[in-house]
């Protein structure tokens, strides 16, 4: 058995799964920033492997036994991806945190970091939303295979820690977004999805056709989303439609009258860090039995419709705004009661309107190293 640490050392042997993705390349970049080197850090892809394996995943960790393991590969999608994807989001969820978190105990490892979601608590759950909200009511029905999968790695970490005195602890983020985020049109969470999709029509409005091609050859612009923007595709290539009137238009899915709370993920790369080296006896304080999970919240909170109009600041989008009401809410409102990890000494510092700014550049970027 690895003897017990209280905190992360520049020593320590660090597992950070699904490293590639938004969270988790935040937290290796953060690590790193402390000062951890790059040889204390184990990373591995998907490709490399696939932790829905069992004994993929007991032959990596019984080679390289790390001291710590922090959970940041998962399943993740937005409202659409879950409500249409609800096999892989419960199947691949499940046999991740089963995995690591067994093979993570079987080899020694007596801290680990489960990252859950807000998703955990009920549909209408009282707001702000606390961590004994857990299992009080109904989930929200368009990512309740997610959440359930979510709500078992929390209890996961609860049993491994009752029945063997490890110190597993997961921590629940709110809406995140930031660098690396997924900008895929249809399975993004809602921030990345209107980065780009505010970002297309204003290229539009501006008239300009190579931009518009250079990111419809990355993926492509979906052709319903097209009469919108004033364009059409012809043979395969993109063109103007010379009859199309002004102003260019943005769709918003839903009424825009959801409210959501988010965070950047540089916020939550802290924040995960931080929870990690908060001693045992402050971490279990107030909590019996122990809850293992905590809130991560930002109490930044704003309507679907006032985040469009954010997003359009940013981007520099002049046009119009409409709701299609046909696609869903999902959850009414998900505001986290952030006040334990606040008492505990840490809250966000990332205001939205910078933090989306900062997301925005960042798509920019990753379109120019596509295009250069
Ligand atoms: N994004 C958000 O708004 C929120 C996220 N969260 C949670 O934060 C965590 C990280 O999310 P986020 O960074 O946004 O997600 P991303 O989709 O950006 O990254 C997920 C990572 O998981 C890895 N992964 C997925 N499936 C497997 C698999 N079968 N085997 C190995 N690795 C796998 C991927 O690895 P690879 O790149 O190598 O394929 C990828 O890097 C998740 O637990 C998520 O539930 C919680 C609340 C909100
Ligand atoms: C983090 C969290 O993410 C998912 O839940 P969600 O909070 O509903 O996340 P979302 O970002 O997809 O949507 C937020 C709101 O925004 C609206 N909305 C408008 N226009 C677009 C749009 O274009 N794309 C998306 N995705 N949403 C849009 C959308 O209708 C909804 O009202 C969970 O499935 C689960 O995975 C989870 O834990």
């Amino acid at each position: 058995m690895t003897s017990h640490i209280s905190h992360l050392t520049l020593s320590s042997k660090i597992y950070v799964a699904g490293h590639r993705g938004m969270v988790g390349s935040a937290i290796v970049r953060k690590l790193l920033a402390d000062g951890h080197t790059p040889e204390s850090l184990f990373l591995r892809t998907s490709s490399e492997l696939d932790l829905r394996d069992q004994s993929a995943v007991r032959a990596f960790m019984q080679t390289e036994k790390p001291d710590v393991v922090i959970v940041a590969a998962a399943k993740v999608g937005g409202i659409y991806a879950n409500n249409t994807y609800p096999a892989e989001f419960i199947y691949d969820n499940l046999m991740i945190e089963c995995n690591l978190i067994h093979e993570s105990y079987a080899c020694g490892v007596q801290k680990l970091l489960f990252l859950g979601s807000s998703c955990i608590y009920p549909r209408l759950a009282a707001q702000p939303m606390r961590e004994d909200a857990l299992l009080t009511g109904t989930l929200e029905p368009t990512n309740e295979p997610y959440a359930v999968a979510k709500i078992a790695g929390i209890k996961l970490c609860e049993s491994y820690n009752r029945q063997y005195g490890v110190d597993y602890r997961s921590v629940m983020p709110t809406n995140l977004y930031g660098p690396g985020d997924n900008f895929h049109p249809e399975n993004s969470h809602v921030v990345p999805a209107l980065i780009r999709r505010f970002h297309l029509a204003k290229l539009a409005e501006q008239g300009d056709l190579a931009a518009l091609h250079a990111i419809d050859q990355q993926t492509p612009i979906p052709d319903g989303a097209l009469p919108d923007l004033g364009l059409e595709r012809v043979n395969g290539d993109l063109s103007l439609v010379t009859s199309h009137r002004l102003p260019v238009t943005v769709k918003i899915w839903g009424s825009g009258n959801a409210y959501r709370e988010f965070l950047h993920v540089d916020d939550m790369a802290e924040a995960s860090l931080f929870v990690l080296n908060v001693p045992a006896d402050q971490y279990k304080a107030n909590t019996e039995p122990m809850i293992s999970h905590i809130n991560v919240g930002s109490s930044q909170e704003v309507s679907i419709a006032g985040l469009a109009r954010l997003v359009a600041e940013v981007t520099g989008f002049t046009g119009r705004i409409v709701f299609d009401a046909d696609k869903p809410d999902g959850a009414p409102r998900k505001l986290m009661d952030s006040s334990r990890l606040a008492d505990m000494g840490w809250q966000a510092s990332i205001s939205l309107r910078d933090g989306l700014a900062h997301a925005y550049q960042w798509f920019l970027k990753s379109q120019e190293r596509v295009r250069t």
